[in-house]
């Protein structure tokens, strides 16, 4: 099947309430454990590019890769750039085929993340591919983080209506209170879903975006330590607040940290105890069974979009 872009997959999502997994992607074992967990559970997929994975595995190898998945699964794939800073690595991956790009102008002021934005999407919708931009700024809550500090980085409903009438993007990424990493949260986590709530008020039927939405599973994480790791205190969203967020107008949850802590999991632990073995097949095949495991898990018990194609 060839790649397809997410306007249809998104339209179902918001009316089903439920979200698609965008999964970031480096190289060929993550890629194939993402796209076998998708297929068994028949589920639609977003593959996503960020520029360090570009720069990693080289943009050639990424792409021919996805298109492989594609192919070999049958599945519809959406190959999307994450956080594109500029206009010329949004315009780069749309003329290499990409489906989708996010343009991230969300460390701009207000009136220049409109202006580029409103650029890409014109570049991008002459040819057939969708936009994702973003609004507001994601960072750890702590605990005690004051009220106008959120104001100043969460979204602003209002803005949010005119960033997407003036831009003409086809989805948002929004901030109330995911972070990127294995660290999001000191204290209880929190998300501003009365934000949300208005976000998605003030745009029926729009899709909206959440960012770092591991939930750092606690399982990888003591696997890691147990191993000789040293990641102590980490903390991801817990994956009932994800399953509500889905059913309130977020539509594509972005996952990578929880695959890269399953992958040194497995890694570490199979190292560990086969101190014989030099075979990467051997160690490399435990890290994409572990993606595998991690992605239909989500799929399943979290974003609720098994079966939805
Ligand atoms: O938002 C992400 C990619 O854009 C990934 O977030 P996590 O770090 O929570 O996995
Ligand atoms: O949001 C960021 C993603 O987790 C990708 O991270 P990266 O830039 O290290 O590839
Ligand atoms: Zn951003
Ligand atoms: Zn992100």
């Amino acid at each position: 099947m060839p790649l397809v872009t997410s306007k249809e997959m998104f339209k179902k999502a918001y009316e089903g309430g439920y979200a698609i997994g965008a999964f970031n992607v480096n190289n060929m074992e993550i890629i194939q454990g993402i796209v076998e967990a998708a297929k068994e559970e028949r589920a639609p997929l977003i593959l996503q590019v960020s520029a360090g994975a570009r720069k990693y595995a080289k943009p050639v190898y990424l792409k021919k890769l996805v298109e492989a998945a594609a192919e070999d699964s049958g599945l519809p794939i959406v190959l999307h750039l994450d956080h594109g800073e500029d206009f010329e690595i949004c315009k780069a991956c749309i003329d290499d085929g990409f489906t989708s790009v996010m343009i991230d102008g969300s460390r701009l002021p207000f009136e220049e993340n409109i202006a580029l934005t409103k650029r890409v999407v014109e570049y991008a919708h002459e040819r057939g591919v969708v936009v994702e931009g973003e609004l507001g700024r994601l960072a750890g809550v702590e605990d005690n983080v004051k009220v106008n500090e959120r104001e100043a980085t969460f979204t602003d409903p209002d803005q949010a209506v005119e960033f997407v009438e003036r831009t003409g993007v086809d989805s948002l990424a929004i901030a109330i209170g995911t972070s990127h990493g294995a660290y999001k949260f000191k204290g209880e986590p929190y998300l501003d879903f009365e934000r949300l709530k208005k976000i998605t008020e003030k745009l029926p039927g729009f899709p909206l975006v959440l960012h770092g939405a591991s939930s750092v599973l606690p399982e990888y994480v003591e696997m890691c330590n147990k191993y000789g790791g040293d990641i102590p205190g980490a903390k991801g969203v817990p994956e009932e607040m994800l399953r509500k967020a889905a059913t309130m107008g977020i539509c594509k949850i972005n996952i990578d940290t929880d695959l890269r802590l399953a992958v040194t999991a497995v890694l570490r632990k199979y190292l560990a105890e086969n101190p014989a073995e030099f075979d990467p097949r051997k160690y490399l095949g435990e890290a994409r069974n572990a993606v595998k495991k991690v992605v239909q898990h989500k799929i399943r018990n979290v974003l609720g979009c098994s079966g939805k194609i």
